[in-house]
């Protein structure tokens, strides 16, 4: 399911300009959002999820404008939505869990519930799990519950909100590889601050900062922005005055920094490739361009 935003601002208490005048058009697939704490990520997934209303703009999902009632209804049942602090009951086990949410969310015939539930444990690789309390579940396998229950009802959207923040690298590997597998003919949106898992699963991103969006288009662009800028120097003596240090390894006696500077910082400074979070920090600003 698309969805194309336009002039989309949303200003908080008549002062904070969380979101402004942004103009977004995220394909059907596996898409990115990037942007630093703060930059305005969650209340654009909560608009886009019809949990919080727009101060002016339009947001169209598959066609219909949410920022109308009609439209609203029409994408609900489509629309899956995993927030960064999904409450969960640790009494329930996650079968119960899931079948109290499904109950919530209009799924009202038993078997088919029951069906769905049990094809759903299966997808977030928790069958052996199903009847054992969520008190006992992982940070990763409680993320798991909560895609679950975002799939219910086989949404063609599904929004993310930073789920792999606090996971240990095994379950964020195996998590944002489950969001990639079940994108397909859905679009799944992934909302981190965390570039490598925008770099390991998605083709194409957006990236936010303070509230306005300042690059969207395909992560090999991103990762273009910075060619030509990232160096290597390797040094025993004082860390390098010109360009921004983005890593310093310890080497032998000396240390191996790399470095983003628009040009050679140092006559031994040799040229690297650039990855896609070079891209994002020359974009930020966080070396001088
Ligand atoms: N309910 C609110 N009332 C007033 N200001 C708010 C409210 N919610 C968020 N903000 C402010 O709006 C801006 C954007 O916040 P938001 O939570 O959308 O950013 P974020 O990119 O999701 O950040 P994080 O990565 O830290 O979750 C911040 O300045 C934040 O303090």
């Amino acid at each position: 399911m698309r969805i194309q935003t336009s002039k989309l601002t949303k200003v908080y208490r008549g002062k904070v300009r969380a979101i402004d005048g942004v103009d977004l058009d995220v394909p059907v697939g596996m898409y990115g959002l990037l942007g630093s704490n703060g930059a305005g990520k969650t209340t654009l997934m909560r608009i886009l999820a019809g949990l919080l209303k727009p101060t002016s703009g339009r947001v169209v999902l598959g066609g219909h404008d949410i920022t109308t009632p009609a439209g609203r209804v029409a994408v609900q049942r489509t629309l899956g939505y995993l927030p960064q602090d999904l409450g969960v009951y640790p009494d329930l086990t996650a079968r119960r869990f899931l079948d109290y949410i499904a109950l919530l969310k209009g799924l009202d015939a038993r078997s088919a519930r029951r069906r769905r539930i049990g094809e759903l444990l299966e997808v977030v690789a928790l069958g052996e799990h199903a009847d054992r309390k969520l008190r006992g579940f992982s940070g990763g396998m409680l993320r798991r519950v909560g895609i679950a229950q975002a799939l219910l009802a086989d949404p063609r959207l599904l929004i993310v909100d930073e789920p792999t923040t606090g996971l240990d690298p095994e379950e964020r590997i195996r998590f944002r590889t489950m969001l990639s597998q079940l994108a397909g003919d859905r679009t799944v949106l992934l909302s981190t601050h965390i570039v490598e898992d925008v770099a390991q699963t998605c083709r194409d991103l957006a990236v936010l900062a303070k509230g306005r969006l300042v690059f969207q288009g395909a992560t090999g662009e991103l990762v273009s922005q910075a060619a030509g800028r990232v160096w290597n120097l390797t040094t025993s003596g004082p860390a390098p005055a010109e360009g921004r240090i983005v890593a310093a390894v310890p080497e032998g006696a000396g240390t191996r920094y790399r470095l983003i500077a628009a040009a050679a910082p140092h006559p031994h400074a040799e040229p690297v490739s650039p990855t896609l979070e070079d891209g994002y920090l020359a974009l930020m600003g966080v070396a001088p361009c």
